[in-house]
């Protein structure tokens, strides 16, 4: 399998994810009435975006912005209003965000609310930004308080996944990637977990089959749960909708914050789903050989399976995880594969005690 086409049916939807060689030839198609197109980049992948700029027929705005998380945040986002309001941007032109899933969350708000909401095209160029972050329209920027705690949920007209585009990434940022594929196959979808099983190092190899259709099934996975439950509301007593897709992000995200964003956000919740696989084993009745499969994939991939920081420093900062309701910690555990479930205000030893067991590993 060398790729294919996911349609997503969202509230905001519908529209394509193209998963492929070439992919990104289709942009030109993609551009409808726009008077001009705004293409956000990181400066580091300059030539991409120029590459983009040469595709397009009309006047284009090339924002550079900071690689990773430094991307988002309110400077940079002001900078890029600033950029489309000299160019004069007005409601029929198009933003295109190329980038990793840092610069498609910037590029996606700042399309969702200059003018409050123009079109978006998204062409992501890591692995994570393909799996993951330029699928299902959350958008947003992070704050000195924590991860993504601004943002809009707002679609993409179209989302480019150009594969060819994938051969400059480094090997850590293709397991970052590979985090969020393992955590489809965990959720709701257990052929990734065997696809991974039978070939760690071919899944790590961007140009093989086993790579392109691990990438369409998480993309598959994703459309269906946005489909299900766009703007993450539907989970109910200890059934789970959208919120299922955080799994292993509420430690995540606080390594994230804890780490001052230095960590990989595939490498923080990879840590995040390893001690969730033991809260739900001590909570949930989760047997221990999906505990092990848990270690098994991830540290195979090259994972982190534990943060260097005491639980103590970081249990505060998971207070401010999106889940929660008021005082109440809610996690995302999981009973067995693809029965992920909401976890309410879990005991805090138990959450100690499987921090604990990560470090003594
Ligand atoms: N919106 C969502 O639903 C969603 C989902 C998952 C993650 N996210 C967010 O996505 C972000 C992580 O995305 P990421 O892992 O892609 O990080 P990233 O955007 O920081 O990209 C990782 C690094 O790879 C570089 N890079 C990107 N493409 C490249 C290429 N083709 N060749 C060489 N270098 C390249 C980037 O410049 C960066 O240095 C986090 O902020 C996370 O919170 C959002
Ligand atoms: O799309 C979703 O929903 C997700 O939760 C996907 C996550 O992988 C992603 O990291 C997302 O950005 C987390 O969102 P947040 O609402 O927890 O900030
Ligand atoms: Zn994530």
């Amino acid at each position: 399998m060398k790729g294919g086409t996911v349609r997503v049916e969202s509230k905001q939807g519908p529209y394509d994810v193209t998963v492929g060689r070439g992919a990104l030839d289709r942009l030109p198609d993609l551009l409808g009435e726009a008077s001009r197109v705004a293409v956000i980049h990181p400066a580091s992948l300059g030539a991409l975006a120029r590459r983009v700029e040469a595709m397009v027929d009309r006047p284009v705005t090339l924002i550079p912005v900071p690689d990773a998380e430094a991307a988002k945040t309110p400077q940079v986002l002001t900078g890029c209003w600033n950029a489309l309001a000299a160019a004069g941007f007005t409601r029929n032109d198009l933003v295109v965000g190329v980038g990793g899933g840092t610069t498609t969350d910037l590029a996606g708000f700042v399309a969702a609310s200059w003018l409050r909401g123009i079109g978006y095209l998204s062409v992501p160029t890591s692995v994570l930004g393909m799996v993951d972050a330029a699928v299902g329209g959350k958008t947003g920027i992070n704050l000195e308080a924590g991860k993504n705690l601004v943002g809009a949920f707002y679609e993409p007209r179209a989302v480019l996944c150009d594969l060819t585009l994938l051969a400059s990434l480094d090997a850590s940022e293709v397991a970052s990637g590979l985090a969020e594929v393992i955590k489809c196959g965990f959720i709701a979808d257990p052929e990734i977990l065997k696809l991974a099983t039978a070939d760690l190092a071919d899944c790590r190899d961007v140009a093989s089959d086993r790579f392109a259709e691990l990438v369409l099934r998480a993309v598959s996975v994703k459309a269906r749960v946005v489909a299900a439950d766009f703007t993450e509301s539907t989970s109910v007593g200890d059934q789970v909708g959208r919120e299922a897709l955080n799994y292993g992000h509420t430690l995540g995200h606080a390594i994230e914050k804890h780490a001052g964003f230095t960590w990989r956000h595939g490498q923080a919740i990879s840590v995040g789903m390893a001690w969730m696989a033991r809260v739900s084993r001590d909570l949930l009745g989760l047997d221990g050989d999906t505990v092990e499969l848990h270690d098994h994939l991830l540290g195979g991939l090259g994972l982190p399976l534990s943060y260097p920081a005491p639980f103590e420093e970081l249990r505060p900062i998971m207070s401010l995880d999106k889940k929660a309701r008021g005082a109440s910690l809610r996690l995302i555990g999981m009973r067995e594969i693809g029965r992920p479930t909401v976890l309410s205000e879990p005991p805090e030893p138990v959450l100690a005690a499987a921090f604990g067991e990560l470090a003594d590993r």
